[in-house]
């Protein structure tokens, strides 16, 4: 697959949140689906925002598009280009939807219309955000359908979502988010809904038409198969919380945090028989009362007494292979070192189950 071109977190941010927290009221107390996240999306760059479910991850994003539910309050600030998104009202945030950042879901139904032709829909997007004319629009729009994959655009253009396929109607709505050439993209869930081989395909169409354009791409998944092959850059979520991020194949070969190894461990890989697939014990945890300390610790073999009571902040873990990459971990015993590829992963698979002094960076 491809891999988007980028220079990783060195750059200007084009996003940043900052202090960036969600919280829900509910009758059983506040949610805290979301708390004090630090993050930077560079333009260009694929980021893999990856986590258990209910760890926040789509949240973190809805927040940042205006999108949460009306119990739901977001706090901190998300900055795009410098504007914080937050202290927008609302038809100012939906001048910026659309035309600078733009949301494609698992169902791609939310997105579209079913009483109206897909040219139509494409088409207005145009009109309405980059102010086309109708013919100029529709031209675009059928260009645009064939550079998704589209067979047959001319006739599919003229067809209602219902009458195509799943694989298709998430390529039209890809094809909807790229037409307003936005600085992000966020996909949440893209490919879950269709069948692995449609998968693969929708996310090298993904990174093939971001890289190069300056789009930044960033990918909530489940599936840390599919960050492997088009992230650049990964930031892991556990209850709310970045607990690591970093290059991606320096987190998947040394992970830093003991939940990173352990997400890495539940997930069947190529190079591995399935007896090795491991699932994390215990629960995630409540976030109305989420644990104190490092909330993973409940289920992390590595936790000693001060994991249980004070809470680690997300810290630079090491001298990375690439240091215009933040590589972090919130963790009171990261464990990595770059150079000899060791990490969390590589302790279990020795069979130690304990980490020395020695290796601690
Ligand atoms: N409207 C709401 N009211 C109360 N809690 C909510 C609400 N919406 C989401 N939450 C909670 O916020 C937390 C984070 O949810 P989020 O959807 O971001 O998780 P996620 O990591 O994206 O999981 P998934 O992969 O299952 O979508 C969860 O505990 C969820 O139950």
């Amino acid at each position: 697959m491809l891999k988007t071109q980028t220079s990783g977190g060195g750059d200007t941010p084009l996003l940043q949140l900052t202090d960036y927290s969600i919280r829900f009221a509910t009758p059983d107390g506040e949610v805290q689906a979301v708390s004090d996240v630090d993050l930077m999306v560079t333009a260009g760059e694929t980021l893999a925002i990856v986590g258990e479910s209910g760890s926040g991850k789509s949240q973190c994003f809805n927040g940042v598009f205006g999108l949460l539910a009306r119990n739901g309050r977001a706090s901190g600030a998300a900055r795009l280009e410098g504007t914080d998104l937050l202290a927008l009202k609302p038809a100012a945030l939906d001048r910026f939807r659309g035309r600078d950042m733009a949301m494609v879901f698992q169902d791609p139904m939310t997105a579209l219309n079913p009483a109206m032709k897909i040219r139509r829909q494409l088409a207005e997007t145009l009109e309405v955000h980059r102010g086309l004319k109708r013919r100029e629009a529709e031209a675009e729009a059928l260009s645009m359908l064939k550079r998704v994959g589209i067979p047959d655009a001319e006739r599919r253009i003229e067809q209602y979502p219902h009458e195509l396929s799943g694989g298709m109607r998430q390529r039209v709505v890809i094809a909807m988010a790229l037409l307003c050439r936005p600085k992000i993209i966020v996909a949440d869930e893209p490919t879950t809904a269709l069948d692995v081989t449609i998968q693969a395909q929708i996310l090298e169409l993904f990174a093939e038409l971001t890289a190069g354009s300056g789009t930044a791409l960033v990918l909530i998944t489940h599936d840390l198969g599919v960050v492997a092959g088009v992230a650049d850059r990964i930031a892991v979520m556990y209850a709310g919380r970045i607990v690591e991020e970093g290059e991606v194949g320096e987190v998947f070969a040394a992970p830093a945090h003991p939940y990173t190894a352990a997400l890495l461990a539940s997930i069947p890989r190529v190079d591995r028989d399935a007896g090795a697939v491991e699932p994390i014990p215990g629960r995630p945890p409540n976030l109305v009362r989420p644990p104190a300390g490092c909330a993973f610790h409940p289920r992390c073999g590595f936790a000693v007494e001060r994991c249980t009571a004070e809470r680690p902040p997300l810290e630079a873990v090491s001298q990375s292979a690439r240091p215009d990459v933040h590589r972090r971990a919130a963790c009171w015993r990261p464990f990595v070192d770059v150079a000899r590829g060791t990490g969390y992963g590589t302790v279990n698979e020795t069979g130690s189950g304990s980490i020395g002094e020695t290796s601690h960076v």
